[in-house]
């Protein structure tokens, strides 16, 4: 019996999680399909609850979906990355652009249970995932989307400060991560890098603002893909951070490109690491494709 398991962050998106739950429980009792659903109560929880799911044995085909941000597929993708035949899916209800995330469903829920059924009990589609190591962590974490290293995970780190909850107003929310955004830009200070590209000599970089590395496995060549902003001006940043966030529109003379397996970021002073939106620690960072790791998504 094939059964679908939700895992929801209703606060997500300032409460957008909740709202677009609301719509996907009533197109899925519509359509009479048997589901269970679970809600996340601390960071954390969705990893614990996807595992929890995964060693359930009453079912033969396991389908998780995700309701939130970022931080919540990111969870949701760790706690399955040991078990291989359980299919995942996402609607994306976090505050960014939805773009950011590689695996999203529409998040139009009716799209989304349409997308679903369609893809469901269909043969099994996976994707490598990336996997990054920082220093002084033991373990190797997964993530599907992106790794950020310098200003980019210090903006993250400034938002994550601001609380968002069901009851507070998103204009607030947006008025004071600009307030914190514009603060950080103003203080912050470029830096240099060395990088280890699959295992050749090491390539420094100077003036640096931030380094995105994502993971392409979704499509393209299936490599990991590497923007480096640099020598630009303070006031230029702000247009560079929102040009990172649009897809295949990167050419610009302050970003560098480059394609690879594997990377070591090093940098001359210790900066802000994030992997899928969440801080995960400080610099160096190794970050590569997983040779064994995969994400069944629908
Ligand atoms: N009930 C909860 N209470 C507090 N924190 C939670 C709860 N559920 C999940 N979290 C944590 O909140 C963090 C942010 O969640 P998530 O990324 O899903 O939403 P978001 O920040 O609105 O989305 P995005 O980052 O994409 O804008 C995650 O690290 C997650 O672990």
């Amino acid at each position: 019996m094939s059964v679908l398991f939700l895992i929801i962050h209703r606060e997500s998106g300032y409460g957008r999680g909740s709202k677009i739950w609301k719509k996907v429980k009533k197109e899925l009792e519509k359509r009479k399909v048997s589901f269970r659903s679970f809600y996340t109560e601390y960071p954390g929880h969705a990893e614990a609850l996807a595992r929890q799911i995964a060693t359930i044995q009453d079912y033969r085909l396991k389908t998780v979906i995700g309701i939130g941000g970022e931080g919540t597929i990111n969870e949701i993708v760790n706690g399955l990355s040991s078990f291989d035949k359980i299919q995942m899916g996402f609607i994306y209800t976090g505050s960014r652009n939805k773009s950011l995330t590689n695996f999203s469903l529409s998040s139009d829920p009716k799209k989304a249970i349409k997308h679903l059924f369609q893809r469901w009990n269909a043969p099994l589609k996976g994707y490598y995932l990336g996997e990054y190591r920082v220093e002084g962590k033991s373990g190797k974490n997964y993530f599907f989307n992106r790794v950020g290293i310098g200003l980019d995970a210090s903006i993250l780190s400034q938002e994550k400060m601001v609380v968002k909850t069901k009851s507070d107003l998103p204009i607030l929310g947006h008025v004071r991560f600009i307030v914190g955004l514009l603060k950080v830009l103003w203080n912050y200070e470029f830096f240099s890098i060395s990088l280890e590209i699959d295992q050749e000599q090491p390539l420094e970089f100077d003036s640096v603002w931030f380094i995105i590395v994502s993971n392409r496995s979704t499509t393209r060549d299936g490599n990991l893909h590497v923007l480096i902003i640099k020598e630009a001006k303070r006031l230029k940043l702000l247009p560079l951070l929102l040009l990172t966030k649009v897809r295949n529109k990167t050419k610009n003379e302050f970003i560098e490109e480059l394609s690879c397996k594997e990377i070591t970021v090093k940098t001359d002073s210790i900066r802000l690491v994030h992997a899928d939106g969440d801080v995960i620690g400080e610099s160096p960072v190794i970050i590569k494709i997983s040779e064994s790791h995969k994400a069944c998504i629908l």
